[in-house]
C-alpha cells in the first residue's frame, strides 16, 4: 500500500473538518475524493501533503509514518507533488523556472538534470516550446499542465490533484484530463478532489464519497456514481445531476 490515513482527525477550532477519517490508496491507483462543498476533502489533500497539521491519527506513505513530527515535511514533498486549483505559477518567472524552481532551490537537486527533465516533460505533454515563456501567455489549460509538470519533476510516489480543472474554461478541460489520463496509463499513484463526477468516472479506480470529513461509502466509479448504496450519496448526486454536472 503507498498511502494510508488512519483514524484522521482534524479541527479548525471548535470546528471537526476530518472524522477518524481511514483511508487506503494501493501503488498504482487513482482514488477520486467527491462530495459537498465543505466535506473535507481539500483539507484531507493537504493534511497528506503535510501543508496542515493532524491533531490526530496517522498518515503512511510507503509504510513510513510521516506525521512523525521528525519527519522532515520538505523531504516527504519531494516525494508527493500536489496541484492546485489555481495553478500557482509564479508570473515574473518563465515556465522552465517555475518548474525547476523547487527541486534545485528548496530539494538541492542539480540545475541541469532537472532541467533536462523539466524539459523532457514540457516536450512530453506538447508544450516544449513555451519552456521560456511567461505563465500570462500561456492559456488556462496549458498553464495546469505546466503546474502538473511541475509536481513531476521530482517523479513522485503519489500526486495529489486538488480541483485540477475547476477554474479551467470548459473548452481547455480536455486538455488537462487527457494528461492526467496517460498519468493513469503510466501507473501513476494519484488522488483528486473534483467536483465533476464526469472525471471521477473517467480516471478513478475508485471513488470515496466525504461526508462531514468521514468516508461514508467507497467503491468503484460505477458503483458509488451508479448505484449508491448511502441515502446521503445519493442525495448529494441528486444535486449534482440537477445543476448538470453529471
Ligand atoms: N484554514 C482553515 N481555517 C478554518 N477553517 C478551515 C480552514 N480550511 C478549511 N476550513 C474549513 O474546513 C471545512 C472543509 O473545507 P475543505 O476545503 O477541506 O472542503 P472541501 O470538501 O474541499 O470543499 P470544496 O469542495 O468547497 O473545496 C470547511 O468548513 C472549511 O470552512
Amino acid at each position: 500500500m503507498l498511502l494510508s490515513c488512519e483514524h484522521v482527525r482534524k479541527t479548525f477550532g471548535s470546528a471537526v473538518v476530518l472524522d477518524d477519517l481511514s483511508l487506503e490508496v494501493d501503488e498504482h491507483q487513482v482514488v477520486a475524493l467527491i462530495g459537498a462543498s465543505g466535506s473535507g476533502k481539500s483539507t484531507l489533500l493537504r493534511c497528506v501533503n503535510l501543508l496542515t497539521d493532524i491533531d490526530d491519527g496517522t498518515i503512511r506513505l510507503d509504510g513510513e509514518d510521516i506525521t512523525d513530527p521528525r519527519v522532515n515535511p520538505d523531504e516527504v514533498r519531494q516525494r508527493i507533488g500536489m496541484v492546485f486549483q489555481s495553478y500557482n505559477l509564479f508570473p515574473h518567472m518563465t515556465v522552465l523556472r517555475n518548474i525547476t524552481l523547487a527541486p534545485v532551490r528548496v530539494h538541492k537537486r542539480s540545475a541541469a538534470e532537472t532541467r533536462e527533465q523539466a524539459l523532457q516533460w514540457l516536450d512530453r505533454v506538447g508544450l516544449a516550446d513555451k519552456a521560456d515563456s511567461y505563465p500570462d501567455r500561456l492559456s488556462g489549460g496549458q498553464q495546469q499542465r505546466v503546474a502538473i509538470v511541475r509536481a513531476l519533476v521530482n517523479s513522485p510516489r503519489l500526486l495529489l490533484l486538488d480541483e485540477v480543472t475547476s477554474a479551467l474554461d470548459p473548452e481547455l478541460v480536455g486538455e488537462v484530463l487527457t494528461m492526467i489520463r496517460g498519468l493513469k496509463d503510466e501507473g501513476m499513484t494519484m488522488v483528486l478532489a473534483t467536483h465533476e463526477m464526469g472525471f471521477a468516472r473517467q480516471v478513478a479506480d475508485r471513488v470515496v464519497f466525504l461526508d462531514g470529513g468521514r468516508v461514508l461509502e467507497a467503491g468503484p466509479p460505477e458503483q458509488v456514481l451508479g448505484d449508491p448504496t448511502e441515502a446521503r450519496t445519493r442525495q448529494f448526486l441528486a444535486r449534482i445531476i440537477e445543476a448538470g454536472r453529471l
